[in-house]
């Protein structure tokens, strides 16, 4: 499979805003691709277009060769959204128990991938502890445990270490890049552009159209630019 994401001519609207503007898309199967842009841009509505949650108004969207919608991607698809799914009330471990039993799975199965998606996002001490007494922080990386625990070949993460402190930032980097070497896609957006600046591809998005596309330093050298926050800058119009 040459692409695990591909959308054409892919458009949103909301009543009368534009948010996607025939939009089209490939990310290669197996890179780590970043979708980067203002806030506000669209990042968030094309990931839900490919999620099959919000239906495209123009063209088509594929993901690991299925057209979007499909039911079978809920399962072949890691999803990480920006608000936290969590219940609350529920411990980690039962949380991560609940979302892995979606999943054919046994029962070793299922515990050894909560032991290896919590220890990731250094979690595993705080299994037993009610989702409730988390900080946001802690939130955040058992939501990144849940998209890691059926083992899925795409990720998609939006916004995925907003709120993790820098050492456990760059673990979960290192893993997302051992993911990718394992033959994973992961596409995640990122307002980090050291983040960025790690990933094999990047695309910016701007009211709702890419404007640019390539590896980091493609971009850098197409915008003539010393590192990715200038890019960004002038890709999003701030400075002439
Ligand atoms: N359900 C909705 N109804 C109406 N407008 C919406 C809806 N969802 C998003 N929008 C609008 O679409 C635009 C793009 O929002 P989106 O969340 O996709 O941006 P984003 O690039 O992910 O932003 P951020 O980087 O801040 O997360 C915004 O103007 C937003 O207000």
């Amino acid at each position: 499979m040459k692409f695990a994401v591909e959308l054409t001519n892919s458009s949103k609207k909301f009543k009368q805003t534009i948010v996607i503007n025939e939009l089209s898309l490939q990310v290669r199967t197996g890179i780590l691709f970043a979708l980067i842009g203002p806030s506000g841009g669209g990042k968030t509505t094309l990931i839900k277009m490919i999620m099959g949650m919000l239906k495209s108004d123009t063209g088509t969207v594929t993901a690991l060769n299925k057209k979007v919608p499909n039911k079978q991607l809920l399962h072949d698809i890691g999803y990480m959204a920006q608000a936290d799914a969590l219940y609350t009330d529920l411990t980690g471990q039962e949380n991560l128990e609940f979302f892995g039993k979606m999943y054919a799975m046994s029962k070793k199965e299922l515990q050894d991938r909560i032991t290896y998606a919590s220890n990731i996002v250094d979690l595993a001490d705080h299994l037993s502890k009610k989702v409730e007494d988390y900080s946001g922080g802690m939130k955040r990386r058992l939501s990144l445990a849940i998209a890691l625990i059926q083992d899925p070949p795409l990720l998609i993460l939006d916004e995925p270490t907003v709120g993790i402190d820098p050492l456990l930032k760059l673990k979960i980097w290192q893993e997302l890049t051992q993911l990718k070497n394992q033959g994973k896609t992961i596409f995640v957006t990122t307002h980090a552009m050291d983040e960025a600046e790690k990933c094999d591809e990047i695309a910016m998005l701007r009211e709702g159209s890419i404007i640019a596309t390539g590896t980091p330093f493609d971009l850098k050298q197409q915008f003539n630019a010393a590192d990715l926050d200038e890019v960004f800058l002038q890709a999003g119009g701030e400075t002439q």
